[in-house]
């Protein structure tokens, strides 16, 4: 049988300490009701003694029925005071959780410096602190502040911080790197003889300062350590806590112990794109395990590998923690690579195929010139539609013609177009807020009669890069283009020297790239595939 680790999540506590993380109440509940799916043990959910936010989040947690423990956070009593008249500590009880978490000095130098009291009374805060909480039926978890630092300083004084909180009822005692600069091997050693000293199990709790912070916590559990704090996507103070998102997954895939089900596993990578939406942190593409690249193929060598056998190149199964592989397609593709994506596609292409040798030239060659495929799915699965032939054109443009122009408010500009929908033509001008934006309401108007699902979708992003910046303004710029129908989003890219250039083609991409899929959709009701560009085999 594996041994149970227990995971602690701390994201709305020192994750939300992490520089840019603000999370609402609405959001704390919304995180932790997808903690809870995930199925970790518990949440700690905030400091109801440090702002109402964090009050108001534990009295509507009472009404969420999870599986989780929700845990408050707060501190060891105030010095030269009483546990029972400390608000940080009566606030927590009066929050109604089932579980709290104190942090106490274990650091004899933070003791002296921080707290500026004596080492007796500090043992006596803790001692206090605990015993009320145990008064109160409350499980009390001790996170023991910068442990492992104050252990290397002076160990009798660190080792009796502990002991004073199992004696007053301490259900877990929860050793702390706080500075995260503690090695895997320390760690190790430490947690190996704490472990002999006391009866209370022992939990880790690492910060990132050296990039260690998942090496330590594994580290501490080969030692013997059961619980394990940490928080999704790594977020924390300064460098971060220790990432879930990956200890979960070594523990449990590599390291043969329990923390969570199989199936909930598999939720790992939608849990944690979901909290980085809401905490409105990009993820790091090449985040390991969870990433968008942690399962992506792109040197040419590698992908035909792992067409043979995903083993070559992937270390796990992606599906194991609800990730998949990709296969990127760029000038470093070999044959492999377009394989691969016509097959995602469902085209007829093999190695010995001449076709699949031309594209890959004329992508190297479309890459050389600056375009970026690797970042434009849509513009890339044209292209190889096109060359297999399986699109017809859904518009010739005959003109465009583009006026900007600044009166004493603001700045506007008009887009003429004339395009040619199967021989007949229409003539169209429309405004925007920039040119952009006009020209894609006059190319929206003057195709609307023709492909009335073209107002379905928008464009959600829009980038400029500027590709050979040592042109100045004769470089050539890439526009890279994202568009939504609510449901999905496609990117589309454009190289030219001229950005209006470069914008119309990420823009006809994209309309084209639409008409496609709902062409598809559509095909789902017997409705004929040319209506919107697909040719019929
Ligand atoms: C390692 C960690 O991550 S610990 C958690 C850190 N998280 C936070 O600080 C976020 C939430 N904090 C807060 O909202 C506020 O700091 C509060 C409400 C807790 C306290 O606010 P204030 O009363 O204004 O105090 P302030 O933040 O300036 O200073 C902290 C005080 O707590 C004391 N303190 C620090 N740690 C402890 C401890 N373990 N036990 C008792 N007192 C402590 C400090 O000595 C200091 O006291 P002083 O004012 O007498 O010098
Ligand atoms: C308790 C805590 O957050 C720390 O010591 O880092």
């Amino acid at each position: 049988m594996a041994n149970l680790i227990s995971i602690f999540d701390t994201t709305l506590r020192d994750g939300t300490q992490g520089e840019g993380i603000s999370l609402s109440a609405d959001d704390k509940i919304k995180i932790a009701q997808k903690l809870d799916l995930l199925g970790v043990h518990y949440i700690e959910g905030g400091n109801p003694g440090s702002n109402s936010k964090d009050i108001e989040f534990f009295q509507r947690a009472k009404n969420l029925k999870l599986g989780a423990k929700i845990t408050a956070f707060g501190s060891t009593r105030r010095k030269n005071s009483l546990a029972e008249q400390d608000s940080s500590l009566v606030r927590i009880v009066e929050s109604g959780v089932p579980a709290a978490t104190l942090v106490g000095k274990s650091w004899d130098f933070h003791v002296h410096t921080a707290l500026q009291t004596t080492l007796e009374e500090n043992l006596s805060m803790i001692y206090d602190s605990f015993a009320f909480l145990k008064r109160n039926d409350v499980e009390a978890i001790f996170d023991a502040e910068h442990f492992f630092d104050g252990y290397k300083h002076n160990p009798e004084y660190a080792l009796s911080v502990l002991r004073k909180a199992q004696d007053a009822g301490a259900d877990w005692i929860v050793l702390c790197d706080t500075n995260g600069g503690t090695l895997p091997t320390e760690v190790y050693d430490i947690v190996s003889r704490i472990r002999m000293e006391l009866n209370a199990p022992i939990g880790i709790h690492t910060h990132n300062d050296c990039e260690l912070a998942v090496a330590n916590t594994l580290a501490a559990v080969q030692a013997g350590a059961r619980q394990v704090q940490g928080t999704i996507n790594g977020y924390g103070e300064r460098c971060g806590n220790a990432n879930l998102c990956s200890i979960i997954p070594n523990l449990q895939i590599k390291m043969d112990y329990r923390c969570i089900s199989d199936d909930q596993l598999q939720s790992l990578t939608k849990t944690a794109r979901y909290i980085s939406e809401i905490a409105n942190v990009h993820m790091p593409v090449g985040q390991p395990y969870v990433g968008n690249a942690a399962f992506a193929h792109k040197g040419g060598i590698h992908v035909s590998a792992i067409m043979k056998d995903s083993k070559t190149y992937e270390h796990i199964r992606p599906e194991l923690v609800g990730n998949k592989q990709r296969v990127l397609v760029s000038e470093l593709a070999g044959q492999s690579n377009i394989i691969s994506k016509a097959q995602e596609l469902g085209l007829d292409v093999n190695a010995n195929n001449d076709k699949t040798k031309q594209i890959m030239e004329r992508i190297k060659d479309l890459e050389h010139q600056g375009y970026q495929f690797e970042g434009a799915d849509a513009s890339l699965e044209l292209l190889l539609r096109d060359a297999f032939g399986e699109m017809k054109e859904i518009f010739k443009l005959e003109s465009l013609k583009m006026i900007v122009e600044k009166t004493s408010g603001s700045m506007n500009a008009e887009a003429i177009v004339k395009v040619n929908v199967d021989g007949q033509t229409v003539y169209m001008a429309a405004e925007g807020n920039g040119p952009v934006n006009a020209l894609n309401n006059a190319l929206r108007k003057s195709l609307e009669q023709f492909y009335p699902s073209i107002n379905d979708f928008h464009l959600s992003d829009y980038k400029v890069r500027v590709i050979d910046e040592k042109d100045a303004t004769a470089a050539k710029v890439r526009v890279l283009m994202e568009s939504t129908d609510f449901k999905n989003t496609w990117s589309t890219v454009g190289v030219s020297s001229n950005v209006i250039e470069a914008s119309w083609e990420a823009l006809v991409d994209s309309i084209r790239y639409a008409l496609l899929n709902m062409s598809k959709i559509d095909n789902a009701h017997d409705e004929p595939r040319e209506q919107f560009g697909l040719v019929n085999h």
